[in-house]
């Protein structure tokens, strides 16, 4: 069943001010989306389906020996293609909600995004799954226009009504105000006329001797 989860943007929205060392232009092409597609597939499907003993072990197997054939492949994390394609719905990260980042100004940020019953709690998006999608959308607006690093410091949501699953979702985000390394951000998504939630949210700049990597040293 095709739940539009399938990154079908072709390019969201390509920032070349955007920090990443990562160079998306090597595997800029249709593959990675489409293993992506695959992944998102595997697990939507895996959600919906009630496999009997025998076919839970041969398809466990067939998984088993994909996951084998992707750890040959393992990079270190700045290299990795997942969560570095910005290009795609939820960056190619497939646990993320496929959110496609339609536009991003110094000040808004707007996308849309549907989910399945993978990202399901009951009938409706999953409690956790409503603030991943707004960090993602607000931490991008937080970070863009050539800011300098911020961390997410509190991400407050208010679930106004249930998030419907399969069909589209308007998400927007607003730049309120800067105090001092303290950036403000506000995040909504409706159903239609409906919000069904809202968040509130602190982005604090990083410090000279913080840095992003953590595990790099430094002060964190
Ligand atoms: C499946 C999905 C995968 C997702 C894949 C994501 C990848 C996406 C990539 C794009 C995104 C890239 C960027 C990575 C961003 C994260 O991934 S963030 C992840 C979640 N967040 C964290 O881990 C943050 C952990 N916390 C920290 O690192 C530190 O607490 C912070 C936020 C940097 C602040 O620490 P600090 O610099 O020592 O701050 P400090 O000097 O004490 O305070 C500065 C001011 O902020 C205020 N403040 C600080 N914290 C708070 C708070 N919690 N509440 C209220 N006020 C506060 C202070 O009161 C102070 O105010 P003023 O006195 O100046 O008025």
């Amino acid at each position: 069943m095709d739940v539009s989860l399938r990154p079908n943007a072709p390019i969201d929205i390509w920032n070349p001010d955007w920090n990443d060392p990562f160079d998306p232009t090597v595997e800029a092409g249709d593959e990675f989306a489409e293993l992506v597609a695959a992944v998102r597939a595997v697990q939507e499907a895996f959600t919906r389906s009630r496999p009997d003993p025998a076919a839970a072990a041969g398809i466990a197997g067939t998984l088993r020996s994909v996951a084998q054939r992707l750890e040959e492949l393992e990079v270190g994390e700045d290299d990795q293609i997942a969560g570095h394609r910005w290009d795609l719905a939820g960056r190619g990260q497939a646990l993320a909600p496929p959110l496609h980042i339609d536009a991003v100004t110094e000040t808004t940020a707007r996308g849309r995004v549907t989910v399945g019953r993978f990202h399901a709690g009951r009938y409706a998006m999953n409690g956790g799954v409503t603030p991943l999608i707004f960090d993602e959308i607000m931490a991008r607006l937080a970070n863009d226009s050539g800011r300098p690093w911020a961390r997410t410091a509190y991400l407050n949501v208010n679930f106004r009504a249930p998030a419907p699953l399969d069909v589209e979702l308007r998400v927007e985000a607003e730049y309120l105000r800067q105090d001092g390394r303290k950036r403000f951000m506000r995040g909504t998504m409706y159903h239609g006329d409906v919000l069904v939630a809202d968040a509130d949210g602190l982005w604090v700049e990083l410090k000279p001797e913080q840095t992003l990597n953590i595990s790099e040293g430094g002060d964190v």
